[in-house]
């Protein structure tokens, strides 16, 4: 069976972190540098997982039974309607990914829960699932809010949402089909106004921003939600729209009413959070924290390498690693301008960088822009073309680094070396999306010499070997 070793639930009863932790297993919460420690790690909580030995968690999650062959039709059945499921065998989700395994009954029995799991591990369809067995679509009211940090977030959720609550076919029910709302910064407020007033949706997609807007003017009524997600969630409690998000948690809506889910692949200082949800009343008192596989932080299949390059020289530095690994499909991040570089009337880096690329890269036809300066319609414009696309070359600020599901991205290059070993985690985290693929992606840096302590501190923070590459 899958090795499930690493699951660790913690229970309510978590010690803060200025306290000692109270069970020695606790140390294997923290990323420790030290790589030897690693595989001593996996080997200790191989022999004693965390959950068995902590009596006082009152949750046995079914994950962990020695079952190799369940699907995730077995572990919804008695509480996602059957076209749901049916629905989702037919896009290919049969086996549960790790994540799924291990939330779902948790999420079934009704605990609020923080969802901490790698990137592409399925998150999004584990808190849909749940989704779906709580809403009652024959009720005309907002039962489930979904909130995510950037519009291009909220449109993919919006899509996996209403893929998977197509219509029932005619005749195989009389249930009315579940209605999505996406209500996103850029959209036209408008007509969700009209929308909202005229008959609820039953999920809505909002990003925080918008949603305010709405639920101020009291357009937008959350006093039937029984499900609130909250989406990349270490990156909302970073953001300036922190007080926003607080409020939504505390006073639009009360945790008494509702199961809080809380989702991201990074939740720096786990423990202190969870403690921080329940002491603030962002949660019940019996929230819990599901860590999948918290000794690798970034998936296996990912390769990293990197290249020492002189700061001028880095577009031809980029254009030969393009034209060695003549890569299907690939994300190049670029770090944001500085304000002294706009100030000076400098172009963006980003615009350099296609140019330069549309002008010297015959590779490939499709090489698109994505960064939080474009237009949201030319923003919908570059995506919708990357997903139609066989073969793409998308250049990016973080913007793309945070959810955004390419599952045929097989190389990300850091044209720019990313600001913390997080964001490295979740631009890296664009490829290697296929939950139950053994194929290598690639990840590849371009780094001055002295940038090489930065990637070698996150190589120790987030435990993996970064091989240098000479071109
Ligand atoms: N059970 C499953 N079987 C096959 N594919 C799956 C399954 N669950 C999810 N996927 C696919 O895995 C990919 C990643 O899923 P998802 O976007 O939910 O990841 P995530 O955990 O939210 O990642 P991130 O932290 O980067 O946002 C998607 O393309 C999705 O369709």
């Amino acid at each position: 069976m899958a090795t499930l070793s690493a699951t660790q639930l913690l229970p309510l009863s978590l010690p803060i972190p200025s306290q000692k932790p109270r069970h020695p297993h606790f140390r294997f919460q923290s990323l420790n540098p030290n790589p030897r420690l690693f595989s001593v790690i996996s080997q200790v909580s191989n022999f004693r997982p965390l959950h068995s030995v902590l009596s006082s968690s009152p949750i046995t999650v079914d994950a962990d039974s020695e079952d190799d062959d369940v699907t995730l039709r077995r572990i919804c059945q008695s509480h996602v309607p059957d076209h749901i499921l049916c629905r989702m065998e037919e896009l290919g989700y049969v086996a549960p990914t790790p994540v799924q395994r291990q939330a779902l009954p948790t999420l079934f029995s009704g605990r609020d829960c923080i969802l901490h799991a790698q990137t592409g591990s399925g998150k999004t369809l584990t808190y849909l699932l749940l989704i779906f067995g709580v809403v009652d679509t024959q009720r005309s009211a907002v039962q489930a809010l979904i909130v995510v940090p950037t519009r291009e977030l909220g449109m993919q959720v919006t899509r996996v949402a209403r893929t998977l609550a197509a219509k029932p076919k005619q005749g195989e029910l009389e249930q009315k089909a579940c209605t999505v709302m996406a209500l996103l910064d850029g959209g036209m407020l408008t007509r969700h106004k009209s929308w909202l007033k005229a008959e609820p949706p039953t999920i809505v997609v909002a990003t925080i921003g918008s949603l305010c807007q709405m639920l101020e003017k009291h357009i937008i009524k959350l006093d039937s939600t029984r499900v609130l997600v909250i989406d990349e969630v270490d990156f909302m409690f970073s953001s300036k729209q922190v007080s926003s998000l607080r409020k939504l948690l505390t006073s639009y809506s009360s945790i008494n009413n509702r199961q809080t889910v809380f989702a991201s692949a990074s939740i720096p200082q786990h423990r202190r959070f969870l403690h921080d949800c329940i002491q603030q009343k962002w949660t019940k008192n019996d929230a819990i924290h599901i860590h999948v596989n918290p000794v690798q932080p970034m998936p296996s299949c990912l390769q990293h390498r990197f290249v020492i390059s002189d700061k001028s020289r880095r577009h031809e530095t980029l254009l030969s690693l393009l034209e060695s690994d003549a890569p299907q499909s690939g994300i190049v991040f670029v770090g944001e301008q500085s304000e002294k570089s706009k100030k000076a009337g400098n172009a963006p880096p980003t615009t350099l960088l296609i140019d330069f690329l549309k002008a010297s890269y015959k590779g490939c036809s499709d090489i698109l822009l994505l960064e939080e300066d474009m237009n949201f319609n030319s923003r919908a414009a570059s995506l919708s073309e990357v997903r139609q696309g066989s073969s793409y070359l998308l250049v990016s600020t973080d913007i793309a680094a945070r959810g955004v599901d390419l599952p045929d991205t097989t190389h990300i290059y850091n044209f720019d070396i990313p600001r913390t070993a997080i964001d490295y985690l979740h631009r890296a985290g664009r490829t290697g999306r296929k939950p139950f693929s053994e194929k290598k992606c690639t990840v590849t840096n371009i780094i001055t010499s002295e940038e090489r302590f930065v990637l070698q501190k996150y190589e120790n923070e987030l435990m993996f070997n970064c091989q240098e590459l000479i071109v």
